[in-house]
């Protein structure tokens, strides 16, 4: 069998990447630091998935091992000489750590073999792949970097299947939703893109990265920060709320005339690609907090990200963004206590004020129009 290697066995590594890896003819060593999670993986040596929507499946993932990074960096070093494929679905801001493994191990490889390979990063952003390869590209020789400039690929890509936070009886189930797409940049790749079941590779992957990310991403933290001032506990009862609702239409009608203008979608295509967001956040089969859809507001309103980023580019196309500034102000008082980013946001905000707080976690000129419109309305909720 092919060898993959993928960081993070949680609910994105095995309720999505790792399925389609091992559907893909892959067998999949899971990296991960939880020890509870590797152990009970290589105990039972696969896992289910339960697709929940009207019309329910069960799927068995088998050919699945996993291997703790903090005890055996041997054993991953191993992996990463052999593997066919590397992924991650770790969250953008653990990249940096797994970083000098990854190329340590690396080195180690093409010291042995110059095959290529592709290291995919499946984190909601823009860019995930390439912030990896310059953590990597940190612990590496300037004649070690040469040789992955010549056979290391790290293709940015868009993954997309909602996989809320799992309460199940079974530790390794994975309830996700039916909807699925995930692709990945074509022209990063190197030696022939492998041919993954459910991996589209694109030419264009920032339209579509920035497509998934101001539709899917943008609505769901809207949302979720208008749901968590309102003491409304899941997504499924924020849509039944119909100011919510309402305010999240504005903001999908912002980024989708950002989007139709940026990279020429047609409009009716786009409207049907927001009606299918919409439907998935409806789904009543799966129970979705709102503080795992808000986590991370310190990320989530960093200038590159899926509120302000949209922000930025539409007021530089020369319209108004209200709708987001009026989240981009919900989002400053999420103050949810098991959240670390939130309190660091909230204590950046009594430290230093609002008005700098503003401008250190969103980078907005504070000249700008921008600014004054999220200021109001933070100032305002
Ligand atoms: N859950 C979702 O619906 C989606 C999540 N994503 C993205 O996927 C990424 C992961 O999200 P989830 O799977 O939801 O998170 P998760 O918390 O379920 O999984 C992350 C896993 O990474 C492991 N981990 C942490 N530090 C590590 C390290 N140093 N080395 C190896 N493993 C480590 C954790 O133990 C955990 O098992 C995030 O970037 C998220 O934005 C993308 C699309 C959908
Ligand atoms: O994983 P993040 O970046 O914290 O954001 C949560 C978002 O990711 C998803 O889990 C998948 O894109 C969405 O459900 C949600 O909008």
């Amino acid at each position: 069998m092919k060898q993959a290697v993928h960081f993070g066995a949680g609910n994105i590594g095995r309720g999505f990447i790792g399925e389609l890896l091992v559907r893909s003819g892959y067998e999949v060593a899971f990296v991960d630091v939880n020890k509870e999670l590797v152990d009970l993986i290589n105990e039972r040596r696969g896992y289910d998935i339960e697709i929940v929507g009207d019309e329910p499946q069960k799927i068995h993932v088998e050919h699945v091992r996993a291997i703790n990074s903090a005890e055996n960096p041997e054993e991953l070093m191993q992996a990463i000489e052999q593997a066919d494929i590397i992924t991650t679905a770790i969250g953008p801001n653990i990249l940096k750590f797994i970083a000098p493994n990854l190329a340590k191990g690396l080195a180690r490889r093409l010291k042995r073999t110059q095959a290529p390979l592709n290291i995919i990063a499946c984190e909601n952003m823009v860019g995930g792949s390439s912030l990896l390869k310059s953590y990597v590209y940190e612990h590496l020789t300037p004649e070690e970097r040469a040789m992955c400039d010549a056979w290391i690929g790290f293709p940015d890509a868009a993954v997309d299947r909602i996989v809320p936070l799992q309460k199940n009886e079974d530790p390794l189930l994975v309830k996700v939703e039916p909807y699925a797409e995930w692709d990945a940049d074509v022209t990063q790749a190197k030696g022939e893109p492998p041919a993954i079941e459910g991996l589209t590779w694109v030419e264009n992957l920032e339209a579509y990265i920035e497509r998934k990310l101001f539709t899917v991403n943008t609505g769901h933290a809207s949302i979720a920060y208008l749901a968590y001032r309102k003491g409304i506990k899941d997504i499924y009862t924020a849509m039944q709320d119909k100011s919510i609702v309402d305010m999240a239409r504005q903001v999908w009608a912002e980024t989708g005339s950002l989007l139709i203008k940026k990279f020429g979608f047609n409009p009716e295509t786009h409207k049907q690609y927001i009606e299918t967001t919409e439907r998935r956040f409806r789904n009543p089969h799966l129970s979705d907090e709102v503080t795992r859809v808000a986590r991370g507001p310190k990320r989530k309103l960093g200038a590159k990200d899926r509120l302000v980023s949209p922000a930025s580019q539409l007021l530089a196309q020369g319209q108004k963004p209200s709708a987001l500034a009026t989240v981009i102000g919900a989002a400053f008082h999420f103050d949810y206590e098991g959240d670390k980013e939130a309190q660091e946001v909230q204590q950046g905000i009594q430290r230093e004020g609002l008005h700098r707080a503003i401008h250190n976690y969103t980078e907005i000129p504070e000249n700008s129009e921008l600014f004054r419109m999220v200021e109001n309305k933070t100032a305002g909720f």
